[in-house]
């Protein structure tokens, strides 16, 4: 099988962590013998900067013809005050959008290495596994807002709105992963308060009849965030509106360590999929050569294994991780005791030296 992959690497950071993700991919794919064709496309700032627009609908067209997407990140100060059509915000949401990627996972775990710098308490995040379902189409970022017209403007609106079927198919998905995980789903939302939250109870009440074997619990966004520091380890699955996971992401990241650490895949009902760091184009540290690849990494790992299948391969990839925390490797963003900090680069190559032990373990073993 000729694996056909959509590589956007964006801006800031996105360039510098995307190429030492596609040196590991390639590494891991040739190990295990898999042929694989990359086109490169343009987004964000960067396509702004050579077409004009954010989204161009030639990156449309390699999206469209490829099997997934991995993407690097988007935005800068030097876009980010643009006309609201230009902003490339608006690119990455017109892309999730235009291929129909509702359901952003968010998985944040615990690596060992990374534990004793947590600020929490260790009893606590030591054995952290959970995934954020996120909506990520619908919500608070896709509802109209008003039109800016200049900044003697009094008042401004932004709307949060959803349909019962996009309720329905994000809250359906989560039900089914953890069916497949710890069984335990809380649902996340802000229903004292807003309407479409209280639709979107109706709706965990309604799906939880198909699920009687997943324990669900309804949560107020605002105790939810305050229980993700005070005792991450009690969620398994959290499912909740776009922004809310948007916002509580980028927090529970800090359990990990950095925000650098998270990766995330954006899926419809088929394979196809988008696959991209949690984090932003970072313009405080771009092009210093020091941004933490993990986060990028875990997401091609994320690709291998929702959108090809390749199970085996997302593992060597996530134990190669695991692996070079453990010798000691980080960068600078992350704390391992008596460690070495090196760069982007360093650390991908780090990790294709493990990928490179673990295959010699496992041909001596066999
Ligand atoms: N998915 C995306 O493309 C995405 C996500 C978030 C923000 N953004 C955009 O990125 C730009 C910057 O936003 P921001 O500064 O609020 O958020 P950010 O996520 O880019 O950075 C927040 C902080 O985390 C650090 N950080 C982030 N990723 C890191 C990594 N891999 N290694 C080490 N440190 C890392 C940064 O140095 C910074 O101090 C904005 O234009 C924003 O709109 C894009
Ligand atoms: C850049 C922004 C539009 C984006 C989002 O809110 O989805 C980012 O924060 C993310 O988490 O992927
Ligand atoms: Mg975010």
């Amino acid at each position: 099988m000729e694996m056909k992959m959509a590589v956007l690497p964006g801006d800031g950071i996105g360039p510098e962590v995307m190429d030492a993700a596609i040196r590991v991919l390639k590494n891991v794919l040739g190990r295990y013998g898999h042929e694989a064709v990359f086109e490169k496309g343009l987004i964000g700032g960067a396509a702004i900067d050579e077409t004009g627009t954010p989204l161009p609908e030639e990156t449309l067209e390699i999206c469209r013809r490829s099997d997934a997407i991995l993407l690097g990140a988007v935005g800068g100060p030097k876009w980010d005050h643009n006309p609201a059509s230009l902003r490339p915000e608006k690119g990455l949401l017109g892309l999730r959008k235009e291929m129909g990627l509702f359901a952003n996972l968010r998985p944040v775990k615990a690596y060992a290495p990374l534990l004793s710098a947590s600020p929490l308490k260790r009893e606590f995040v030591e054995n952290v596994d959970l995934v954020i379902v996120r909506e990520l189409t619908g919500g608070l970022y896709f509802g109209r807002p008003s039109e800016r017209r200049g900044p003697a403007q009094h008042e401004v609106v932004d709307t949060l709105q959803y349909t019962r079927e996009e309720i329905e198919r994000i809250v359906d998905k989560a039900f089914q992963l953890a069916r497949i995980r710890r069984k335990k789903l809380a649902s996340v939302d802000k229903a004292n308060v807003l309407e479409s939250s209280r639709m979107w109870r109706e709706i965990v009440e309604e799906t939880s009849a198909k699920y009687p074997d997943v324990e669900v619990r309804n949560m107020l966004v605002d105790s939810t965030s305050m229980q993700l520091i005070a005792n991450p380890g009690q969620f398994d699955v959290i499912v909740t509106e776009n922004m809310f996971g948007d916002i509580l992401s980028d927090e529970a990241s800090m359990i990990t360590g950095s925000l650098g650490m998270l990766p995330s895949a954006s899926l419809r009902s088929d394979r196809f999929g988008m696959y991209e760091p949690v984090h932003g184009s970072a313009p405080d540290i771009a092009g210093q050569g020091k941004a933490n690849p993990l986060g990028t990494v875990l997401s091609a790992a994320m690709m291998l294994r929702y959108s090809f299948g390749l199970e085996k391969e997302a593992e060597a990839i996530e134990k190669a991780v695991d692996g070079v925390l453990r010798a000691g490797y980080c960068t600078g963003d992350l704390q391992v005791p008596n460690g070495k900090i090196v760069g982007t680069d360093e650390l991908a190559g780090r990790l294709i030296e493990k990928l490179g032990e673990s295959e010699a373990a496992s041909s001596v073993s066999n």
